[in-house]
């Protein structure tokens, strides 16, 4: 696990001195963001120094686009998730207000200080600093003046467009679980917290652990998906429902519903962690109660012969 430094007035900056780095946002940590990070790794072996990533400790989108941000995790896990990466130190900025306002130079200035890195590594089309006026090029003309190599390097393009946090969440809103998990690496996860329901899942002979899952992170269309869903570090096989329920719309709050095979257990107030791995049907309201018992019986029937 890397060293995970805030870049503050503390910080000593004289840890980027030779140092190599992979810098941006970096929500999900995707394949792209993968082969990106392992630029900067290979690159600071080759020149026998470290290797850094420097991100944010707030994703900038959910300053400036808060409504319509669907994030692929929280930015505490995405801290986590670069750590686990392979990078010797993680770099985090603190993006406030202040310091989003900062324009390209200024940003760079501050960052850095007197101790550029021996080199950063970008994606092509890249950009920062107040209003995003900064791009690969500002950074390519500040790197050379500053004696750092900067390389804006062609996007990593997997079944036929590049990678990118954009698209995986678009693929996810559409139900698109399976090409999801091939661009990031892994199966998408959320965790939530399990919530008291109306009971009537008990009655029907179907429990499930009603959840709350921040808005932001509803990242996923409504729906019906095979999912493992992890309790206290065991995995449990599940269908889930994603989505208010249709039949009982007038009477819910839930946004999210998982039935755990063979598990007994009470967990409410747990935080239980949802992996999808695949798309069954889409939600639907039922007239009757039997019809809705049946359909969701042949998705659990699903789950136990498929996962
Ligand atoms: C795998 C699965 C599929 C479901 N599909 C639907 C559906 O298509 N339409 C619907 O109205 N409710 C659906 N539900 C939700 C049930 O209506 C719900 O579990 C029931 O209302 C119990 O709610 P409670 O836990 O709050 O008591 C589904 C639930 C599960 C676990
Ligand atoms: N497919 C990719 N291949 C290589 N580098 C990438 C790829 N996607 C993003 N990067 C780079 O990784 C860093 C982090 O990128 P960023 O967080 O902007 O990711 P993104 O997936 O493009 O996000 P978004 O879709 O929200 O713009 C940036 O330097 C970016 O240019």
């Amino acid at each position: 696990m890397a060293e995970i430094f805030n870049v503050d007035e503390s910080f000593d900056r004289n840890r980027f001195d030779g140092a190599c780095c992979a810098f941006g946002v970096f929500d999900g940590v995707h394949k792209g963001h993968q082969a990106l990070l392992s630029c900067a790794i290979e690159d600071a072996a080759k020149r026998g120094s470290a290797s850094f990533v420097l991100t944010f400790d707030t994703d900038p989108d959910e300053m400036f686009r808060p409504n319509e941000l669907k994030k692929l995790m929280t930015n505490g896990d995405r801290i986590q998730a670069l750590a686990a990466s392979g990078v010797d130190f993680v770099a985090v900025l603190p993006f406030t207000r202040e310091f989003a306002s900062l324009p390209p130079e200024q940003f760079l200035a501050w960052t850095f200080g007197e101790h550029a890195p021996a080199s950063i590594h970008v994606g092509c089309g890249f950009r920062f600093g107040a209003r995003a006026k900064g791009t690969d090029e500002t950074l390519a003309a500040w790197g050379s003046r500053n004696m750092c190599d900067v390389t804006a390097h062609e996007l990593l393009c997997l079944e036929g467009a590049p990678v990118s946090a954009t698209r995986i969440r678009g693929l996810l809103s559409e139900g698109a679980v399976e090409e999801a998990a091939r661009l990031l690496g892994k199966p998408w996860k959320v965790r939530g917290t399990v919530v008291s329901g109306r009971g009537e899942g008990a009655q029907m002979g179907i429990r499930t652990a009603n959840l709350r899952i921040p808005d932001n992170l509803r990242s996923i269309g409504d729906g019906v998906y095979a999912a493992y869903v992890i309790v206290d570090g065991k995995r449990y096989k599940a269908a889930v429902n994603m989505g208010v329920a249709a039949t009982f719309a007038d009477r819910t709050t839930s946004n999210c519903e998982a039935h755990l095979l063979d598990f007994d257990g009470d967990i409410y107030g747990h935080e239980i962690e949802l992996e999808f791995i695949a798309w069954l049907r889409p939600m639907r309201a039922f007239d009757d109660v039997d019809e809705l018992i049946a359909a969701i019986m042949s998705n659990i029937e699903w789950v136990r012969e498929h996962l």
